[in-house]
């Protein structure tokens, strides 16, 4: 019998199945991924294979190779990750330009680790009764920003459920991991698609003080209209990846396009000469912003060198 893993509680997945019903289940055999180490070698988003027994559980005998799955490391002094969901179709990022602010930065990172995590995102602008003409007249600039960029951008009002059945309908039949600022409103927003879903915190995990792995906890909320909703607390929710310097570009679509125009091959596009990427940006091809958010994940990585981080 073919299912969906929806839930996870340290050793037992619930499987949804094919034909409706939902089979506490374990694991039998091995399972790795090749190159990461993980806590779970199994998670929600997974399509499997159970073999049902007469207890009514089952084992997974067998996983469908995933398209993406996005992890977060167990520490930051740790090799090992937990997989928070695999086979993800969508991210939406919910953003607030005021009340909280989210910045570029934080935007952009999102943005560059959904690029290597091969995630599609959306933007979703929420709170839009509280904003001021010059609010409003920056999430525009943002919204042309991110849009002529190829991230496709929405705009909401939880509050009043302005744009919410634009956002059911981007929901439908897929599986999205929802995240944004503390404050943002996603809670708000998922009471609203699920009423009376007590969904915070998407994944919980516990490690005790030498920093092994004691317990895990995933699930995702099946939406009334189909398709289901995985909700993780901020970027760091979303996990890290480790990126190399030349590669952090690639997650950028629009400097990575002009990159091509570099005289070096392994342009940092900081100070080289005969950069195509620092021309875009004086001449306003590229936002600086973005340029901004670009550096700082470069120069993250270089103190993190120091601090042995990775
Ligand atoms: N005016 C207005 N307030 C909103 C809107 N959406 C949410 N809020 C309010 O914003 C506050 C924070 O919303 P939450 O839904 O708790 O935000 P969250 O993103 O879940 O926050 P964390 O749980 O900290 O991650 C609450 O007081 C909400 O009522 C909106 O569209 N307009
Ligand atoms: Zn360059």
């Amino acid at each position: 019998m073919k299912g969906l893993v929806i839930k996870n509680t340290g050793s037992w997945y619930t499987v949804f199945t094919e034909d409706g019903r939902c089979v506490e289940s374990k694991i039998k055999g091995n399972f790795r991924l090749k190159g990461i180490r993980t806590t779970n070698p199994v998670a929600v988003g997974d399509r499997v294979e159970i073999e049902e027994n007469r207890e009514g559980t089952a084992f997974i005998c067998q996983i469908e190779e995933r398209k993406n799955y996005i992890i977060r490391r167990a520490s930051n002094l740790s090799k090992q990750a937990h997989i928070i969901a695999a086979n993800v179709d969508q991210a939406m990022l919910i953003v607030t330009v005021n009340y909280p602010i989210t910045t570029t930065v934080f935007i952009d990172r999102f943005l560059a680790t959904a690029e290597a995590y091969r995630v599609p995102v959306k933007l979703v602008f929420n709170k839009i009764d509280r904003y001021k003409a010059e609010d409003k007249e920056y999430m525009q600039g943002l919204i042309h920003l991110y849009t002529s960029i190829g991230y496709p951008c929405t705009t909401l009002c939880a509050k009043t459920e302005e744009g919410l059945d634009g956002l059911r309908a981007d929901l439908k039949d897929k599986i999205t991991v929802l995240s944004g600022h503390s404050g943002v409103g996603k809670s708000t927003i998922i009471n609203k698609l699920i009423p009376g879903v007590s969904l915070r915190t998407g994944d919980i995990s516990e490690y005790h003080n030498k920093g092994m792995h004691t317990t895990t906890f995933s699930e995702m909320v099946a939406l009334p209209e189909g398709g289901y909703l995985i909700d993780t607390p901020g970027i760091k929710g979303f996990g890290t990846i480790d990126m190399e310097d030349a590669e952090i570009s690639h997650y950028f679509p629009e400097i990575f396009k002009v990159s091509a125009g570099c005289k070096f091959g392994n342009c940092t596009h900081r100070h080289e000469p005969g950069c195509a990427v620092l021309r875009a940006v004086e001449e306003h091809y590229i936002s600086e912003s973005r340029y901004k958010s670009y550096l700082s994940i470069l120069e993250d990585k270089e103190e993190s060198k120091y601090r042995e981080e990775y």
